[in-house]
């Protein structure tokens, strides 16, 4: 399993994908995402994976089960490594997710946005109507995401450690929300060092503005890479 830092590639047409992978001179795993993917369609997928990267798509889908199962199928003809979909969509959407994705061929690995790392415990009991602690609701969602037969789930790492002890290691907690010391927080709520996503538990992590908006791309991609694979 590929468990190098995932890069969000979060840019708007393969231009500047290009120019922004240039400079690396070894096989990554990248995140192509809403934004790259809704305003250039799957063609940016094959482009980005023909450069020999290893491709997290990152959609959240998040419908009624025929659906979603029918939009995995569609999407397992593309050549990619890891896919997802919004927990709260439930054990039937989630399940049918999986099953789209087998039917169609596709052997990437389906994991399940929990709550996300830009929302806070008080905006999910304000907004979302749901009582309790955050980490309840993570919880719950990873495990209805593993009964429904799912490899993994999105959540920040500080929930790693309580989702590993128990659903276990081999459940892929895959976490975004990466901020090294100095990096600016922006949007998100729930952040973590890299060094503290490796010792919390988490298998991946995936990391955005704070390589891609950094002047020294490559540089910042070593550095937190080092961090991550120091702490195994
Ligand atoms: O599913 C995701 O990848 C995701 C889930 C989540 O809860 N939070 C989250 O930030 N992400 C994605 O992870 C990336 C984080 O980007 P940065 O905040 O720039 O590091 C973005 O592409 C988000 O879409």
């Amino acid at each position: 399993m590929n468990t190098k830092p995932i890069i969000a590639l979060d840019f708007k047409n393969m231009e500047e994908v290009l120019a922004f992978l240039k400079p690396f001179d070894e096989q990554l795993f990248v995140k192509i995402g809403m934004e790259l993917y809704l305003q250039n369609g799957p063609v940016i997928v094959k482009e980005v994976r023909d450069l020999g990267h290893d491709i997290f798509l990152d959609l959240k889908l998040h419908d009624i089960p025929n659906t979603v199962s029918q939009a995995m199928k569609g999407l397992a003809g593309l050549d990619i490594q890891m896919i997802n979909v919004h927990a709260a969509g439930g054990s039937r959407m989630m399940a049918a997710a999986l099953a789209g994705l087998r039917e169609g061929g596709s052997e990437a690995q389906l994991i399940a946005v929990t709550q996300l790392t830009s929302t806070s415990e008080e905006m999910m009991n304000l907004e979302q109507g749901i009582p309790g602690s955050i980490n309840d609701s993570i919880l719950k969602y990873a495990q209805v995401a593993k009964n429904s037969g799912l490899a993994g789930v999105v959540c920040s790492a500080n929930e790693s450690r309580m989702i590993k002890d128990h659903l276990g290691s081999s459940f892929l907690k895959v976490t975004p929300g990466i901020r090294t010391v100095d990096d600016e927080v922006g949007d998100q709520v729930r952040v973590a060092t890299p060094e503290f996503a490796r010792q919390n538990g988490s298998t991946h992590i995936v990391v955005g503005r704070s390589i891609t908006k950094d002047k020294n791309p490559v540089a910042k991609y070593q550095q937190i890479k080092k961090a991550w694979e120091t702490e195994c």
